[in-house]
């Protein structure tokens, strides 16, 4: 039983700490007075660490859904390290202050002379965000050529500006500079990579503009300002940021990246038990939830990949970017989970066709043979790549030129000769079909005929049944689970329109109450916010 008096001065108290609600306080004074011993005890989990997952956290006793297990600011904020475009003069550019996107590099920090959104941008003062380089990048080289525009892009190239920062806290903050050198690196297994490579240059444009000229002026006026900035450090953050950083969508549709403490030591598994989201409004504030109840001694998961991705292209993708083989339960089926999201049919031979279907013999060994559940047959896993990639090209060449509904039939009715019906290609083809039904003008909901309305329903429960297995307290996909949630209301409504006995109003209901629930924390995007609108406007309609 919870003792109902303060654990500091013993006096009666009706308060306590509201993220524990363990221990009880008579005051504000006796609760801050407490906070360094509480602090260990009131955090649901414990940092360890062992060979296999370097730092982790892991649960002290059971934890309820829905509970806050981590709220922290970042250690450090800043633009993307891994800019997608190739050529540094094609980079897109953010204010220096505020990461919004800019159209021109006209405006500039009054300082600094690096390009931002306003004079007045606040981020251009932010302790926490421009004041931390601006005097060092005004100390810079500048562009080569001033009137060149390619050469004044180079120049204020922004994906070394994370580590540009994380190098100067050894000077402005040493307290947060020591926790971020604390982070893994994976330095070992970066080596010869292509991120390590990337990194290089990073690097060469960080010494050649900065570093340089700060040591010549350090050397001229026998003042150290920054005591360490060479190449092995700036690997070292490099390496770091690569492994660690995670993504934060601004509103604006742009992504950052941060770097936090607690946050960051958050371990990756394709079924994960917590969910996390940033307070934009309150320095990038990470807030990481229990997902479901978090049980004593299980420890804190996220996704560091895609869910709706197959073994092969996660396991593929978590070797390249953070050098791990994921073990969890979805990686080690063959079947993921019995949801045949990899799962190919096979094809038999000439002599003797097969209705059966091709699975992976060992999912989590790259390299092993895929076998059949029924003839002798076996694939390689780089045919099953190569294949599964040529469709993918396939897939995004017919997306990319709005599909019709019949464009997308015929591609399903195609690639269904080669992959199990629930197959992740099939599944985002699925996905993207049953949205068109009744969508446009030309052809409104109205129009569809009885079994078309009956398909899209069809569709909507095939892939409603996937996403509880993949993602079951929706996670990662909201949007994905919200939209089919969504859809199979309409196709309800419309059923129950046209007097159709297998539909019913509280069915309609539930679908969007359900989407209701999965979205409301989806406000950060354009996308989610219209997903949220629409469904609280058919809440009301129905
Ligand atoms: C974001 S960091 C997590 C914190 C890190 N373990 C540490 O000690 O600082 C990501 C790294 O943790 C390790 N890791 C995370 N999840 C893992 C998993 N499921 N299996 C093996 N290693 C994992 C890998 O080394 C990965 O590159």
């Amino acid at each position: 039983m919870i003792d109902k008096s303060c654990v500091k001065c013993e006096k009666p108290s009706n308060s306590f700490c509201t993220n524990c609600k363990l221990v009880h306080y008579c005051s504000r004074e006796c609760q801050k007075a407490d906070w360094k011993t509480h602090k260990t005890q009131c955090r649901p989990f414990e940092i360890k660490k062992d060979e296999k997952f370097g730092r982790y956290l892991k649960a002290n006793r059971d934890v309820e859904a829905d509970t806050i297990v981590v709220s922290e600011p970042p250690c450090i904020i800043g633009p993307k390290w891994n800019n997608e475009d190739e050529d540094p003069s094609s980079f897109t550019f953010f204010c220096v202050g505020c990461f919004e996107a800019l159209k021109d590099l006209r405006t500039k920090c009054p300082n600094c002379l690096w390009p931002c959104c306003s004079e007045e941008c606040i981020g251009l003062i932010s302790e926490e965000l421009h004041a931390i380089e601006c005097a060092f990048l005004k100390a810079g080289r500048g562009p080569a050529n001033k009137t060149s525009i390619k050469s004044v892009k180079e120049y204020f190239r922004q994906d070394a500006l994370l580590a540009l920062k994380i190098l100067i806290l050894q000077r402005r903050n040493p307290k947060k500079f020591k926790s971020l050198m604390e982070m893994e690196d994976n330095a070992e297994n970066r080596l010869l990579t292509l991120n390590f490579k990337e990194a290089e240059d990073r690097i060469n444009y960080l010494e050649d503009n900065f570093l340089k000229p700060l040591k010549k002026a350090e050397d001229k006026s026998n003042q150290v300002v920054l005591p360490i900035k060479d190449k092995k450090i700036l690997h070292k953050i490099f390496g770091i940021i690569e492994t660690n950083a995670m993504y934060i969508n601004l509103a604006n549709g742009n992504e950052i990246c941060g770097l936090y403490p607690i946050g960051c030591l958050l371990e990756h598994s394709c079924l994960p038990n917590c969910s996390y989201s940033f307070d934009m409004k309150n320095g990038f504030k990470i807030n990481v939830k229990a997902a479901r109840e978090i049980k004593a001694d299980e420890h804190l998961t996220t996704t560091y990949s895609h869910i709706l991705w197959s073994t092969q292209l996660r396991q593929q993708h978590l070797k390249d970017a953070k050098y791990f083989t994921c073990s969890c339960e979805r990686c080690k089926d063959p079947t993921e989970l019995g949801t045949h999201f990899s799962t190919l049919r096979c094809l038999g031979s000439d002599e003797s066709p097969c209705n059966g279907y091709q699975l992976p013999t060992n999912p989590i060994s790259p390299n092993a043979e895929w076998a059949c559940n029924k003839c002798p047959m076996r694939i390689k896993s780089d045919q099953v790549s190569f294949l599964t990639a040529r469709m993918n090209d396939e897939i995004e060449k017919v997306f990319a030129s709005s599909p019709t509904c019949e464009v997308l039939e015929e591609l399903i009715e195609k690639l269904s000769q080669f992959l199990h019906p629930t197959h992740y290609h099939m599944f985002t083809l699925k996905h993207a079909l049953l949205q068109l039904y009744g969508k446009h003008k030309d052809c409104p909901i109205e129009s569809l005929s009885e079994e078309v309305l009956l398909k899209k329903l069809n569709l909507c429960n095939e892939l409603l049944q996937i996403v509880q297995t993949l993602d079951p307290y929706a996670i990662r996909i909201p949007i994905y689970i919200g939209i089919l949630y969504f859809e199979k209301h309409v196709a309800l409504k419309e059923m129950i329109k046209r007097n159709n006995n297998c539909a019913n109003i509280e069915d309609a209901r539930k679908c969007l109450e359900e989407a209701e629930r999965i979205l409301k924390n989806e406000t950060d995007t354009e996308q989610g916010k219209q997903l949220i609108q629409r469904v609280a406007d058919a809440l009301l309609n129905i």
